[in-house]
């Protein structure tokens, strides 16, 4: 990292990342933000570039999509953010590391390295607070091998194997390393050392073990020079310290999670994701408040699933938000896509959300939750957010947020797998919805 004689944070943004899918990205801005750097998310590339931060996260919708235009997509925001005087990179990616079985974590990587006329990277998921460890180059979430954590039967990026230095040799013609826990535990400069071991034997990636968050700031500090660096949010944890250390990033200014405007209208939930934790926040919602289930052969068949939706939450929202969902087990959703095929089965059902979150705009609802990375990257498009303010951590890895615009939204978007079972609700309380009576009996936040 170069170090600078300006005074700090008076040089604009100093980290620029580029995260695959919308959830993913306001994980990685909460992480920055709670690790003391003004950060502020844009939704693919802005026509006005924020001003007075220290990292902005570009968020793309690109981990499902074909490599090339998921590798098209990120070197415009590489270049985009190097404009704006960005000095390191981020690729954020899921700390489950979803890919389809065509990518697209090393083609991705790939590009952003030859673009920064850089040789290494490391690659790491890891993220302790969420159940993410990674240990001999094996990903586990929670006690499970990832193969065998629900991810297996993911409806858009099935994770089959949990050997992540053979998934991701599988995605890149460069060789793919490991740095293992051994090393990682003896520290930064060991793992600085290990990384020089490795370029010599001529890897271009490696993955890296690890399995506390003191091993992720010692990750972080061991990648102060590396233009590039690829990873969860987690791994994020250990790199605003490197900006400190250069005399580049001050904290002691007011830059932590900024209070969010108050947003009036009603508010809504939105769940478009079939993964175990949305699952089951939808069947304690289901519990005791209103909910309406989308059927997505339904839609298929032509139904007016759209109409018949929003007249549901019309009746509703003057009383309590409600939730409207596509959330299925995996059994039923594998019968959807045997019927309509994978990708249509998707796109079919994040249209539907898309067009619902539309419509609920027009009955004046303006505090979305919303259940699903692909999901909250359709709903967000729909909505033409264009940048978010990231506000306090409702749960790891998700934050409350507000859209910066002419009709603010209040939003909280969530990985499928994040948040505990009452997630919708508390999500709601921290968005400002007031009525919100949780399972403990308070009411809102
Ligand atoms: N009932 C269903 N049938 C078929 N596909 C579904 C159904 N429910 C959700 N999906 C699709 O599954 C995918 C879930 O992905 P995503 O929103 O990223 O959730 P997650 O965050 O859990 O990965 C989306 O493309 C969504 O449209
Ligand atoms: O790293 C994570 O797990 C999340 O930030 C993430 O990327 C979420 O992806 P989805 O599970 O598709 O929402």
């Amino acid at each position: 990292m170069s170090h600078s004689s300006k005074s700090p944070n008076a040089s604009g943004p100093l980290l620029g990342c580029i995260a695959d899918d919308f959830t993913g990205a306001t994980d990685l801005a909460n992480m920055l933000v709670r690790e003391g750097m003004r950060t502020v998310q844009t939704i693919g590339l802005p026509e006005v570039a924020p001003t007075g931060v220290d990292a902005i996260v570009v968020a793309l919708k690109s981990r499902t999509v074909p490599a090339a235009q998921a590798v098209a997509e990120s070197l415009a925001a590489l270049a985009w953010l190097q404009q704006q005087g960005c000095r390191q990179f981020f690729f954020k990616y899921c700390s489950t590391f979803d890919s389809t079985a065509a990518g697209n974590i090393g083609q991705v990587t790939d590009a952003l390295l030859d673009a920064l006329g850089a040789d290494f990277t490391i690659a790491c998921p890891v993220f302790p607070e969420t159940g993410r460890t990674l240990y001999r180059g094996h990903l586990f979430i929670n006690n499970q091998l990832l193969n065998e954590s629900g991810m297996q039967n993911h409806p858009l990026t099935p994770m089959t194997d949990a050997n992540l230095v053979r998934v991701l040799q599988q995605q890149t013609a460069g060789k793919v390393g490991l740095i293992a826990y051994p090393i990682v535990a003896q520290g930064a400069q060991a793992i600085r050392a290990e990384t020089a071991v490795l370029r010599q034997q001529g890897a271009r990636m490696a993955i890296v073990d690890a399995l506390t968050n003191a091993d992720l700031y010692a990750i972080g500090a061991a990648c102060a020079d590396l233009p590039l660096v690829t990873g969860g949010s987690g791994i994020a944890l250990g790199l605003p310290a490197n900006f400190i250390r250069a005399g580049l990033l001050n904290t002691s200014q007011d830059s932590q999670a900024s209070a969010l405007p108050a947003i009036d209208g009603w508010s809504a939930v939105l769940a478009g994701s079939a993964s175990l934790a949305t699952n089951a926040q939808v069947a304690h919602w289901n519990q005791k408040r209103p909910s309406f289930c989308i059927d997505a052969l339904a839609v298929a068949r032509g139904e007016p699933v759209v109409a018949n939706a929003l007249a549901f939450a019309h009746q509703h929202l003057a009383v309590q938000a409600p939730l409207i969902y596509a959330t299925t087990s995996s059994e039923q959703v594998k019968q959807v896509q045997a019927a309509l095929g994978v990708e249509r089965a998707g796109a079919l059902v994040e249209d539907t959300l898309a067009e619902i979150a539309r419509g609920l705009f027009k009955l004046g609802v303006r505090r979305f939750v919303v259940a699903g990375g692909e999901t909250s990257g359709a709903v967000v498009k729909a909505l033409h957010v264009t940048a978010l303010r990231i506000g306090k951590q409702i749960d790891p890895g998700v934050p409350a947020t507000a859209s910066i615009g002419d009709v603010p939204l209040a939003l909280a978007l969530k990985s499928g797998n994040f948040g505990a079972v009452d997630f919708f609700e508390k999500a709601l309380g921290q968005l400002g919805d007031q009525r919100i009576e949780m399972s403990d009996g308070t009411i809102g936040l």
